[in-house]
């Protein structure tokens, strides 16, 4: 018998892979004997009953311990709360664990922030609205108007905030102010604005960005023709966790593709969105399945 499955067509995404009462728990701290046990000993008196486990440690010696677990659990939206008060008693306070509980049909709320580059922006809007992700867009912010009708043909609310070096700091709190309580991510699909240390301080959820470079290569603008310059054989792109200092936060994904000295920037920029828009399809999903866990300026991507 060949057992096949087909992408969600429609619908939420999970449903189709994980059933209503899946959970997923993400935990991390400093790394010693005995934690798997302590963790599936957990869940076992809890009556959970897991179906896949995945952990990881930087060192038996002082490192940090990665672990992600899913599991089967009757009812469990409503014995999420007892699982986390549980598990914070038992678990996490004696090893000084941080960790999350969630529902694996829980979708993640995102905003997508974007400037005239449209590709990777589209992109998401379509493979969400395919099911593709597990995650719901509810509000695109872009400091052009461009791509209003676009948003608005997938009925996703589009804001415009135009930004300059002057009125920077005022486009970021009307940013904040639209996304308060409103969502658990933002991408910036090519967004072409630098943000603030303030303003990634104050929105509180991870950031992730595409960068049209493979990193480290090539930080900041301009990456295409900069690596024509040098006269590279391979360009590429990198999805990241955003952080104040430009281009350097934890890297999530990366491909790449080869290149000849017959293509030019253009021939670099078109086939560079297809690389765009696949790494950060799959750093996105990731992320929304809590399969990516930083480590300092690093992550652990449990694929
Ligand atoms: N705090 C962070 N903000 C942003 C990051 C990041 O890693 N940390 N990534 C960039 C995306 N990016 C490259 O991928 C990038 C975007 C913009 C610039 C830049 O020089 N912007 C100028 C304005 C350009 C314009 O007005 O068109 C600026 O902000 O002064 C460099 C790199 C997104 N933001």
């Amino acid at each position: 018998m060949t057992l096949t499955t087909e992408a969600p067509r429609s619908g939420r995404a999970g449903e189709a892979e994980h059933g209503k009462d899946i959970g997923r728990l993400v935990v991390s701290c400093v790394d010693g004997p005995g934690i798997v046990s302590r963790v599936s000993t957990f869940l076992l008196r809890h009556g959970a009953n897991i179906v896949q486990s995945d952990q990881y440690s930087t060192g038996p010696a002082g490192g940090r311990f990665f672990q992600r677990v899913e599991f089967h659990l009757p009812e469990l939206e409503a014995r999420l709360p007892e699982l986390e008060r549980g598990f914070a008693t038992e678990v996490a306070g004696p090893l000084g664990a941080t960790f999350r509980f969630r529902a694996a049909s829980a979708l993640t709320r995102v905003a997508v922030f974007v400037s005239r580059y449209d590709h990777c922006l589209l992109d998401l809007l379509w493979r969400t609205r395919r099911g593709e992700l597990p995650m719901t867009i509810v509000q695109v912010v872009s400091n052009h108007t461009d791509l209003a009708d676009d948003v608005a043909s997938f009925g996703v609310p589009f804001a415009h905030i135009p930004v300059t070096r002057d009125t920077k700091p005022e486009a970021e709190q009307r940013q904040l102010e639209l996304l308060a309580g409103q969502a658990d991510l933002v991408v910036l699909a090519r967004y072409m604005q630098i943000l603030s240390g303030e303003f990634l301080d104050r929105v509180g959820i991870p950031v992730i960005n595409i960068h049209h470079s493979f990193l480290p290569a090539f930080m900041g603008a301009g990456p295409y023709q900069r690596a024509k310059e040098r006269g590279v054989k391979l360009i590429g792109a990198t999805a990241h966790y955003a952080t104040e200092d430009l281009d350097e936060g934890p890297i999530i994904e990366q491909d790449v593709a080869r290149v000849s000295h017959q293509a030019n920037v253009a021939e670099f920029t078109r086939r560079g969105a297809d690389i765009e828009r696949v790494v950060l399809a799959r750093a996105v999903r990731w992320h929304c399945e809590d399969r990516v866990l930083v480590d300092g300026r690093t992550t652990i991507v449990f694929s």
